[in-house]
């Protein structure tokens, strides 16, 4: 999906909303346990019942990753749901992947060719060669980790080095690479106040902004600092939306929880006008 289709649908839908597939076997209602695929079953009720509120979907990867063999198939079955069902939704893989170039480059061939995911998250250590095997895919997004939503951010991503913070060298250096303009970045709801600097170095780019509920973010916050002229976010929420209930109304409890975010961001849109 490009740039253009993913704002189109923003508009159309009213919703920059990210619903994170995180499943957790542990907490999802007892009678899906019971199927041949739980956590599948699970992500097709969610998907059913939230597709038309969000923009898009973000299954972590170490929540399938967990369950070996069985939970990577569960990942397939997902992403084949998405794109046959729903082929509009935008699909992100939050995989934090990024190695030395040819290993990057099979990451990439997994993720883009093999799943069919629009994007993947890459972590931005090893540099320029590792993270652009992923830019070479045409309409394929990379997002990149630039300030991340947890309490640990501060040990590395806001330490100066030669009179710069290092998210700051993160966003200004991978401008300048190969297909730079297919380079998102994820940016923790939690940390607000660092849109207004994050918007100078990278003011048109699209911001992957985990940490809304069960982490605390504010998104009246996140938009007031971070939303540009094409929107230019992705708001995600996980647990909040996905186990706001464990019992059998568990989709249309998702849906509800959902449709609050949305509302709350349609007004946000208005306001913009
Ligand atoms: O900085 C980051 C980067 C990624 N994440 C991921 O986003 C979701 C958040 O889940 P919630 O349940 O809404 O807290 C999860 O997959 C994280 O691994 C992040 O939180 N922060």
């Amino acid at each position: 999906m490009t740039t253009e289709q993913l704002v189109a649908q923003i508009n159309k839908k009213q919703s920059f909303l990210c619903i994170g597939l995180d499943v957790d076997l542990t907490k999802i209602p007892p009678q899906l346990l019971e199927t041949e695929d739980p956590i599948f079953e699970f992500n097709k009720a969610i998907i059913d019942a939230t597709h038309h509120l969000a923009v898009a979907y973000k299954p972590n990867t170490a929540f399938y990753e967990a369950y070996g063999i069985k939970g990577w198939k569960s990942l397939e079955k997902t992403i084949q749901y998405i794109n046959t069902h729903y082929p509009e939704m935008y699909t992100i893989a939050d995989a934090k992947r990024g190695d030395i170039g040819n290993t990057s480059a099979m990451y990439a061939k997994a993720f883009f060719e093999d799943l069919g995911f629009d994007s993947v998250t890459v972590a931005p250590y090893m540099g320029k060669d590792s993270v652009e095997p992923f830019l070479s895919f045409e309409d394929k997004h990379t997002i990149m980790l630039a300030l991340t939503s947890n309490e640990g951010a501060f040990d590395f991503q806001t330490k100066e080095t030669e009179g710069k913070e290092l998210y700051k060298q993160v966003l200004e250096t991978s401008t300048s690479w190969n297909n730079a303009s297919q380079l998102m970045y994820v940016v923790g709801a939690t940390k607000a106040t660092y849109f207004t600097e994050i918007r100078k170095i990278v003011p048109d780019s699209f911001l992957l902004v985990p940490g809304v509920g069960a982490q605390g973010g504010n998104l009246q916050d996140v938009c007031k600092y971070g939303m540009n002229n094409q929107v230019g976010l992705l708001i995600n929420s996980s647990r909040g939306i996905i186990y706001a209930s464990k019992g059998t109304d568990f989709a249309a409890a998702a849906a509800a929880s959902a449709l609050t975010l949305q509302q709350e961001m349609q007004q946000i849109l208005a306001g913009r006008k």
